[in-house]
């Protein structure tokens, strides 16, 4: 009933001008933004980005709702025009289930080779360039990129020239997928997207894609039809998903807009946030040589007298696990996770929240809280070794991956490459700051927040 309407408790929501909503608020960096909001507004607030609803969550008991206990109410996927209109349409539950299918544990340990080859060759790298100043990010995006490109399409990013077209596009998409879409929260204004060429750069850049990615599945088409797999050969993601589409492993056929969307996304999702994490983490450690000291007895007594650290020898590495988990609680590059939508009216803590509401839980806010962490602003990966916090979903204070139904289905992934890659780094190398250079950390948000300048080092080799 109206009256009922009315005394339904909405959260509080910082004042709002005509049109914009709450938008002029958000700033460069939204998830340090929202931090500062919440801390006069509360755990949970409602802010409106144009017309569209917006809650953000900043508690454990906030996210957990949002995320576990009422997951199934918030496992809509808010419009894109970005995404519906030239990316193959918004992902459904179905979409989520092949993608957990090609990232199953057993699947990613299938790929084992290609994270060792694909680590040495970035040791290589980093070889040819000692004693000089070198692009860390350069190094760490290119192996990275590598290995998500040879799970996913089964060739080097890169490779030949549409492996170029290919970096091309994806970087663009990467771009695109940053920048805030007006038209997605003021109708109205859609139009501006034409007179702006945001509208004429992802039409290009989709049509271009989409030809790649044709490209790629007609060719694999035709390569299975005159040979046959072994059993036992690990297979990239095309391979898979052909098989899925034939009806082979579900007994129901898959879309070829789904299939190019998973390839799609399992780029889009999978680069930029694994080698961010890899920058953050090499940058805390010049910045902390207490800490790259610790990493380096750990790596040298658990992997006594080895010329090449391998994926067995990480196991034992706790202090290396503590340090994943110390930057991704500082550095969670998807700090508001990917934005859902409210599909009914739900409670949330004591407040009501509409139908079609956007749900944002600020991850970043939750790792930097002084009640949940000691001296959150402190890089102490120590705080983790005699911890059950995990990144796996489980612990809310600590969500890099998200969690729930709807949580990253490449954590296992991105944390043996993260994993792999600091090892064999400091297993090899001594590595400095060049001289006079002072550690910049601010932070720029495209997709994903990374550092706003390439971290540079320079790397001399270790003595055996
Ligand atoms: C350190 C690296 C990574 C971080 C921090 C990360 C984090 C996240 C987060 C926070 C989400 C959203 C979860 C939610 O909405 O609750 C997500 C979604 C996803 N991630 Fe990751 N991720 C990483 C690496 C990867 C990798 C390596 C892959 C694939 C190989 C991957 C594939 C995906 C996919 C397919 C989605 C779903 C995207 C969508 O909704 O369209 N991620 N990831």
């Amino acid at each position: 009933s109206p009256s009922n309407t009315q005394t339904r408790l909405l959260p509080p929501s910082p004042t709002k001008l005509p049109i914009i909503g709450n938008l002029h608020q958000l700033g460069s960096l939204p998830h340090r933004s929202l931090h500062k909001l919440s801390k006069k507004y509360g755990p949970v607030m409602l802010l409106h980005f144009g017309s569209k609803p917006v809650i953000v969550a900043s508690s454990v008991d906030a996210a957990r709702d949002i995320m576990k206990t009422l997951d199934l109410v918030w496992s809509n996927r808010p419009k894109s025009s970005f995404a519906d209109g030239h990316f193959y349409g918004s992902k459904d539950v179905v979409f989520f289930c092949y993608v957990l299918h090609l990232l199953s544990n057993k699947r990613v340990q299938s790929y084992r080779h290609v994270r060792e080859e694909e680590t040495s060759n970035m040791i290589d790298k980093i070889r040819q360039h000692c004693d000089s100043v070198m692009n860390l990010r350069d190094v760490l995006s290119g192996m990275t990129n590598n290995i998500i490109s040879r799970v996913n399409i089964g060739r080097t990013y890169n490779e030949g020239e549409s492996g170029i077209a290919l970096k091309a596009y994806l970087e663009e998409i990467l771009l695109l997928a940053g920048v805030f879409n007006i038209g997605d929260y003021i109708p109205w204004l859609k139009w501006l997207n034409k007179v702006n060429g945001l509208d004429t750069r992802v039409k290009k850049v989709a049509k271009g894609l989409d030809a790649f990615l044709e490209r790629v599945i007609e060719e694999r088409v035709i390569r299975n039809k005159n040979t046959e797999h072994s059993r036992d050969e690990a297979k990239d993601f095309v391979d898979v998903l052909l098989e899925i589409q034939n009806g082979k492993e579900t007994g129901f056929p898959l879309q070829r807009d789904t299939l190019k969307a998973i390839l799609l996304d399992v780029f889009v999702a999978g680069t930029d946030s694994t080698y961010t994490v890899l920058e953050w983490t090499m940058t805390e450690l010049l910045r902390h040589p207490r800490v790259m000291k610790k990493l380096e007895d750990e790596v040298r007594e658990l992997a006594p007298g080895k010329t090449e650290i391998t994926e067995d020898d990480l196991r034992n590495m706790y202090y290396l696990k503590a340090v994943i988990k110390e930057t991704l609680r500082l550095h969670a590059p998807v700090p508001l996770r990917v934005p859902r939508e409210s599909m009914e009216e739900v409670k949330l803590l004591d407040y009501h929240i509409p139908a079609k509401t956007q749900g944002l839980v600020n991850a970043w806010a939750m790792g930097r809280d002084p009640l949940l962490w000691d001296d959150p602003e402190e890089y102490r990966p120590e705080r983790f070794l005699n911890s059950d916090i995990d990144v796996k979903g489980q612990n809310f204070e600590l969500i890099p991956f998200g969690a729930g139904r709807m949580g990253c289905p490449g954590m296992t992934f991105a944390i043996i490459i993260n994993e792999l890659a600091v090892t064999r780094i400091v297993h090899k190398f001594n590595l400095a700051l060049p001289k006079e250079e002072d550690l910049d950390m601010t932070e720029c948000n495209g997709l994903g927040v990374r550092r706003k300048l390439p971290l540079l080092g320079v790397a001399t080799p270790r003595s055996s």
